[in-house]
Parts: C-alpha cells; sequence; structure tokens
C-alpha cells in the first residue's frame, strides 16, 4: 500500500470523492515526490517569511526603545554628574566606606542619606561610561523623595530601619515597579513592571533605596554579561575581561565602587561568579528559603535545579543584612508561601570550632595556580582560628555538572529560552547554544551522535542533554535519582562531622571578554552547589600574582579545548581578585555567612579603589 492509498483510506468519503471529481486524486498519485517536495518548500517559504517578519518586527521595537533607554540614562548621567550639590572628594570619601560604617554614618545622622545617594548615583554615572553596567537608573525624582522622607525620620526611630538609607542596584531579573525586566530579551522590552518583586519591596521598607537596575546576560543562562539591549558590561579590575554573569552588572557595579548593596539571582553560579571575578562577596542560598515571586529566569517551571535570588555586597556584612531582610517577618507578610525560618542570630554568633572539609579540584576541570592558593591560604586563616580543616572529596563529583544540572535546565529541550528569544538577535555568547537547541528532535539527535566522537567525553555527555527529557517517566527517575544522591551527601556529611566545605568557586579569574562561551565547563565548581541545593557563598581572598602566572604557564594543563581556552586566559591575568566559596549545608546561610565573615576579617584583600577625584 502507497503512502498515498493509507491517505486516502483514512480520508472521509466526502474529500475523497471531491479530490477524484477535480482528478486530483490520480494527479497527485502519479507525483507524490515532487507533491511532497513541493510541501515541504512551501513549509519551508512560509516558516521563513514568518520568522523574517518577527525578526524585522523585534528589530524595530529594540531599535526604537534603545534610542529611549540611551536618551534616557544620558539625560540621568548628565544631571547626577553635573550636581553641584556633592564633590567628587565627597563621592570619592562615601563611596569608598566599609558597609558597616556607612550604615552607622546614615543611622547616626552622620550622613545624610540624600548626600549619600548622590554620591552613589555620580559614581554610577561615571563608572557607568568605563563600564556598561547599567540597564536602568531609577528616576532621581523618586530616589530623592524616599531619601528625604528617610532624613526626616528622627534618628531614634531608625532602628526599625536597619538597611536605612543604604543605596541598593538591583539586577534587571527583578521586578521594580515601572521598569523592564527584560533579560536582554526584546520580546520582554514594553512589559512593565506593576510592583516591585517582595525582595525589593522588602528591603525598600527596611530602608534600602533602589537607584540602578544592572546588567544582565541575555536570557541568564551564561557567564558573560551582554545582551542586544543594553550592550557589553566589562570587568572594572580589568575592561578587558569579563565581569562574569549573570549578574555581571551587579558585580561590576559593585566592584568598580558605584553600588555597596545588590541583589542578584543564581542557578548554576551567577552570584558567585561575578562577585569572585570582581573582588566582592554573595550568597547563593538554599532554594526555597527566599521567595521566587517576581524574578523571571530562563527556565520557569523547572524545579529540579531551582534558581534562587540572593545578595551581592561589598562586604559580608551587607550580606548579612539581606539574608536578616529576606528572613523576617515583612517577607513572610509579602511571600506567605515561603517557609518561615527567622533568621538565626546564634548561629551566626556562635564561635563553636568547626570541622570544615576542604578541596582544590573536583571532577575534569583543572584549577589554576592561583584559584589553589586561595582556597590555602582561606584554609589557614580558618585553622589559625581554631577550625579543623579536613580533606574532601565529594562523591560522584562530576555527576552534578555532567548529569544533573544540563538535564533540569534543558529538561525541555530549551523550549522556553528558544521561544522567547525566536527572531530576537542573538548575542555572541548565547547564539550557538539556541541554534543547537532550536534544531528539530532528530536532527539534534544526529548531530550529538558526531559530536560525541568529536568532544571530550564529559563536554559530550553535557550536549547531549539538549535533546530534553524523553519523557515523564524519565523526568521522575532523575528527580529520584538527584534526590538519592542530596541524600548520600549529606550522610557523608554527618557521619565525616563536616560543618562546611572550603573550595574554589571558579577554576580560574576573570575571563577575557567572550571566552565564556567557549569553556562553559568552568561553572562545574558553582554549579554542584546549586544541583544539591546547599547555600554557598563567596569571599575575595587575594590577587593573581606573576608566580601564579608563570606556574600555570609551565603546570596548567592544556588536556582539552575547554582547558586550552582556559590557559590562554590566564596569560596577563596578574592583579586579578580571587575568591573562596563556603559551603554549608541547606538553610544554614548563617552558618555559612558566619565563616565568610571570619574569613573576610583576616584576609587582607583591598577592594579595587578607583578614586574619581586626583
Ligand atoms: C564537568 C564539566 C561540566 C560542564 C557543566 C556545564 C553545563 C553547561 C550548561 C550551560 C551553561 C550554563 C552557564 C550557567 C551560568 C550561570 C547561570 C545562572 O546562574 N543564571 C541565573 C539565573 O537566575
Amino acid at each position: 500500500m502507497t503512502v498515498w492509498s493509507k491517505l486516502t483510506y483514512v480520508m472521509p468519503d466526502s474529500v475523497r470523492d471531491m479530490m477524484e471529481s477535480y482528478e486530483l486524486y490520480t494527479g497527485i498519485q502519479n507525483n507524490l515526490p515532487n507533491v511532497l517536495a513541493a510541501a515541504a518548500v512551501l513549509y519551508a517559504v512560509w516558516k521563513l517569511t514568518n520568522f523574517v517578519i518577527i525578526k524585522r518586527k523585534l528589530n524595530k521595537k529594540r531599535e526604537a526603545s534603545k534610542i529611549q533607554i540611551q536618551k534616557a540614562k544620558a539625560k540621568w548621567c548628565e544631571v547626577v554628574d553635573s550636581d553641584s550639590r556633592i564633590t567628587l572628594e565627597e563621592v570619592d570619601r562615601i563611596t569608598s566606606m566599609n558597609f558597616a560604617d556607612l550604615t552607622k554614618s546614615l543611622k547616626d545622622g552622620g550622613l545624610k542619606v540624600v548626600t549619600v545617594v548622590r554620591a552613589f548615583q555620580r559614581k554610577a554615572a561615571i563608572e557607568n561610561q568605563n563600564f556598561n553596567f547599567i540597564c536602568m537608573p531609577i528616576d532621581a525624582d523618586d530616589v530623592e523623595e524616599y531619601a528625604r522622607e528617610l532624613d526626616a525620620m528622627p534618628v531614634s526611630d531608625r532602628g526599625s530601619k536597619p538597611l536605612f538609607g543604604i543605596p541598593l542596584s538591583v539586577k534587571e531579573n527583578e521586578d521594580v515597579e515601572g521598569y523592564c525586566a527584560t533579560l536582554g530579551c526584546t520580546r520582554r522590552l514594553g512589559v512593565i513592571s506593576e510592583k516591585n518583586s517582595p525582595r525589593v519591596q522588602v528591603l525598600k521598607d527596611l530602608g534600602a533605596i533602589p537607584f540602578i537596575t544592572t546588567n544582565v546576560p541575555q536570557g541568564l543562562l551564561s557567564f558573560s554579561c551582554a545582551n542586544p539591549i543594553y550592550g557589553v558590561t566589562t570587568n572594572p579590575w580589568n575592561a578587558k575581561r569579563e565581569p562574569g554573569g549573570s549578574s555581571g552588572g551587579e558585580g561590576a557595579a559593585i566592584g568598580s565602587g558605584a553600588s555597596v548593596f545588590g541583589l542578584g539571582s543564581d542557578i548554576g553560579g551567577s552570584i558567585r561568579i561575578p562577585a569572585s571575578w570582581n573582588g566582592v562577596t554573595g550568597i547563593k542560598p538554599t532554594a526555597g528559603r527566599i521567595s521566587a515571586v517576581g524574578r523571571h529566569t530562563s527556565s520557569p517551571g523547572q524545579t529540579m535545579v531551582k534558581a534562587t535570588a540572593g545578595p551581592l555586597a561589598s562586604t559580608v556584612d551587607g550580606l548579612i543584612m539581606a539574608m536578616r531582610a529576606f528572613s523576617s517577618k515583612q517577607m513572610f507578610l509579602e511571600d506567605p508561601s515561603i517557609p518561615q525560618q527567622f533568621f538565626n542570630e546564634e548561629e551566626l554568633l556562635s564561635q563553636r570550632p568547626l570541622t570544615i572539609g576542604v578541596y582544590y579540584t573536583a571532577g575534569p576541570v583543572e584549577v589554576c595556580a592561583a584559584a589553589k592558593r586561595a582556597v590555602k591560604e582561606a584554609a589557614d586563616v580558618l585553622a589559625s582560628r581554631g577550625h579543623k580543616i579536613v580533606p574532601y572529596e565529594l562523591r560522584d563529583a562530576e555527576l552534578c555538572s555532567t548529569k544533573f544540572f544540563p538535564a533540569a535546565v534543558f529538561g525541555d529541550g530549551g523550549a522556553h529560552l528558544v521561544n522567547l528569544l525566536y527572531g530576537d538577535e542573538l548575542s555572541h555568547d548565547i547564539s550557538p547554544l539556541i541554534k543547537l537547541l532550536s534544531l528539530p528532535l532528530l536532527l539534534k539527535k544526529a548531530l550529538n551522535k558526531i559530536i560525541s566522537f568529536a568532544v571530550v567525553d564529559y563536554a559530550a555527555e553535557v550536549i547531549k542533554k539538549n535533546e530534553g527529557v524523553a519523557s515523564v517517566n524519565d523526568w521522575c527517575i532523575l528527580q529520584r535519582e538527584l534526590q538519592e544522591y542530596i541524600h548520600l551527601v549529606i550522610s557523608d556529611w554527618k557521619s565525616d562531622g563536616i560543618d562546611a566545605v572550603l573550595c574554589p568557586p571558579m577554576p580560574v579569574p576573570a575571563m577575557p571578554l567572550g571566552d565564556p562561551q567557549l569553556a562553559k565547563s568552568a561553572v562545574s565548581y558553582c554549579v554542584t552547589w546549586n544541583v544539591l541545593n546547599f547555600p554557598a557563598g563567596v569571599v575575595p581572598v587575594t590577587r593573581v600574582t606573576s608566580a601564579d602566572e608563570e606556574a600555570d604557564k609551565k603546570n596548567f594543563p592544556p588536556k582539552d579545548m575547554f582547558h586550552r581556552v582556559l590557559k590562554r586566559g590566564l596569560t596577563d591575568s596578574a592583579g586579578l581578585p580571587m575568591a573562596a566559596q563556603i559551603v554549608t549545608l541547606p538553610y544554614h546561610e548563617e552558618l555559612c555567612l558566619r565563616i565568610m565573615k571570619e574569613l573576610e576579617s583576616e584576609v587582607s584583600f583591598q577592594p579595587l579603589q578607583r578614586p574619581l577625584h586626583t
């Protein structure tokens, strides 16, 4: 039976009769291959035309918005930078204060809120010209109004606002009333947030003043920081380097001194990578402890490996303040769907000596000399404070990054991300991924077969996950395996008496611009703790030295194409900041912060100084 006769067999009689009466039946039957080819061509032409129309529409929309955005930013920069009410000396003095001193001076009235806010606005306006971390400045009049309202508050009442007058930068994927959360995607331009996310609202209620939104990579699934709407953000320690991502705008804003306190999010290192690469602190909390309402991601609905919001700050004090705010009565009122776990002050202040497991490398990704030295220095500091440092080996370390993470994040075969970016201009770092995810399943399968011969095993294993999970049953099996794995790791910690783990957050310092897309495997040291859902924070410890660079020239193994990219980026890296990562059991952020604070107080890391007044 031919295909055509099968078709006619299932056709309703009336249709068959009609076709026969027009002599189509025999015509089509005789020319079936040509008819099928013509249908395929028609379908392709229709798809292509549709794509071109959508692309044109999106281009028009983006270009129009870009002009508006640039105009608004230029006006804001001009106004704040020509503000004669604050001198550059004052800007330098205020923006270089540490978080604790700044908070204290604001609360006791030593510094006026309007002065502090103007200082950070002016610093941000100037540094943004160098590193392009701002998406949108928050309306200067609104900021001034809230600052004045706070200044009018009697000093004796300010205790109810722990973040009294602290300027807050906000990653662009958070809802801020009246602004867009585009994630760098044109389709989301013009979608104005109707209210603040619970996190922004609570921080604001507690006295913080949102003053800028900050840049992200397109779609958030990258540790570069570029998109076709807001452009490329660079690293303030070296503008030829990446600031990390996806909270890269936060990293660059805080790293350059234009902000001291910011809000980011993390599903695979997006808080910890920019914090490490810009010499600032950051913590990825346990997903589920912090409200997820009003925060946008590239895989909404995917709950196997969850993204979470979290803070970045110039020092650990800022992170503590943020975590207190996120575990406060106000927060539980804003979002009653999160568990009421109040901030555990006792755990933060405890002096109990701890057992801290340490590792320098895990899985197939090698670590550079400075990254190992940062962890070693951190271990020595913590040992000198009376903690017991023991070697730690994470069981089946590569499972997290080669299996669970990509399988979860691409469980839908990338469908959401592909739809979000359909017809959009793609930024360089996400383009290959989107093109791969857009292929029909059969083609993906064929290509993955070829790739498995062409690239190293662990990468092929990751790339294969672009197919998505085959069935609900497979998804459930994966979820079950992950739950078992998490519980095995927790029992290892318990039986070895481990309170925390110390390890590198990234194998290398800030990479040259454009390199992350060629070495995505670098995220494996962060991804592990997203998959396990353990809180993890980073503290800057040291800077790359020329001795580190020399050592890597000799010893860093260029064992495959990814390692060759990592290695080439180590040239001229001297001076860049290096951090250590601290991890604790789920829902023990307070213990993580305690260790981070101890570490911070002992290391001699100096934040970047970029005085404006010369
Ligand atoms: C042992 C080799 C492992 C390789 C693992 C790599 C997985 C590749 C998957 C694609 C790359 C994803 C980069 C993630 C960057 C950070 C994303 C993030 O946290 N976004 C925040 C969302 O709120």
